[in-house]
């Protein structure tokens, strides 16, 4: 090596850069939506690594919007206050007390906890719920349940658990005016002026539609979808998404996962992608190299 050549670790650096290039090409101005399951922020260094790569994402002229879960440190609370919880279809069976802790957990120390972690990588996060200036109006979710004897759908009362009829993105594009990165959390106000609680997935696409997001991002404890032998699904359009449902290899938290893939690429967003939020950095490696993972879902 010559004494001006530069160190292979620099030039290898370089070249991650230069391998970026035409994503951050198309990606500027762009808005990305990035849910963060409760279960991918277990681990506070990935919890690290994640606020970094928001930063970033708003660092090289992309808008993210966080939304996020929290539906094991729901069930801690729930489960210290001793409040009984189950789930149906993936969605928690929530009364009007569940209801209060829920939004006392997502809007209150799950909320502030990203915003910090978000400050700490250097970005200005403001943590606000579906409730703030009218961001998501909710509707009663009308549940329903397969009884295995017979085949049929029984209805399930699911108490205050709402599904979004209407997004008002105004608050969110304010704030990414401004240079603010929006923090989410999934609960809502009622038509009927009651709280609602909302899955996080089913809140985060209907944000992703309403906001025309180019992507759309659920960072969760799976490598993405997995088939009936457990081996990644890397590629599904709303067809393949319909036969898996049907047969039962989605079940669980992936249900309303997938729904809500759907529907946001049925409504225009470009891809949405269930990613390993195990991975260090799984978002950056999705959107600015060639070794995305995870499984995408596209019209
Ligand atoms: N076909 C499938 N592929 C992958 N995960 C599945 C599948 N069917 C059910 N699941 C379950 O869905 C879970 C992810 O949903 P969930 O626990 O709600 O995560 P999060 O908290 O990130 O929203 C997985 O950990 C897995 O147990
Ligand atoms: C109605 C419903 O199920 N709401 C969820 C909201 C949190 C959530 O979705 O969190 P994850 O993304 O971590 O699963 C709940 O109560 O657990």
């Amino acid at each position: 090596m010559t004494d001006n050549a530069p160190d292979p670790a620099l030039l290898a650096k370089a070249e991650t850069l230069t391998e970026a290039l035409p994503y951050l090409q198309r990606y500027a101005g762009a808005t990305f939506v990035v849910k963060y399951g409760g279960h991918a922020m277990g681990d506070p260094e990935l919890a690290r690594d994640f606020a970094e790569d928001v930063v970033l994402l708003q660092a090289v002229g992309i808008n993210p919007i966080v939304v996020h879960g929290g539906g094991p440190q729901i069930g801690a609370m729930l489960k210290r206050l001793g409040v009984e919880s189950e789930f149906v279809g993936g969605l928690r069976v929530t009364d009007a007390e569940t209801a209060k802790i829920a939004e006392m957990v997502l809007a209150g120390s799950i909320n502030k906890e990203i915003v910090g972690w978000i400050g700490q990588a250097g970005g200005k996060g403001v943590g606000i719920s579906g409730k703030d200036a009218g961001l998501v109006t909710a509707e009663k979710v009308q549940g329903r349940e397969p009884n295995p004897l017979s085949g049929i759908e029984r209805h399930v009362d699911l108490g205050f658990v709402g599904e979004p009829v209407a997004v008002d993105p105004s608050i969110l594009r304010s704030l990414a005016a401004q240079g603010f990165i929006p923090v989410v959390a999934p609960i809502a106000m009622g038509v009927d002026g009651h709280t609602y609680n909302i899955n996080a997935d089913t809140m985060a696409g209907a944000i992703a539609a309403a906001c025309g997001a180019k992507r759309f991002f659920l960072l969760t404890d799976v490598a993405g979808v997995l088939d009936k032998a457990g081996d990644l699904m890397t590629d599904l359009d709303p067809a393949g998404v319909a036969a898996l449902q049907a047969d039962g290899t989605i079940s669980g938290g992936m249900i309303p996962k997938v729904e809500t893939c759907v529907a946001a690429v049925q409504a225009g967003v470009d891809a949405a992608v269930i990613l390993d939020g195990r991975v260090p950095h799984a978002m950056l490696l999705e959107i600015f190299t060639r070794r995305g993972a995870g499984t995408l879902v596209h019209v």
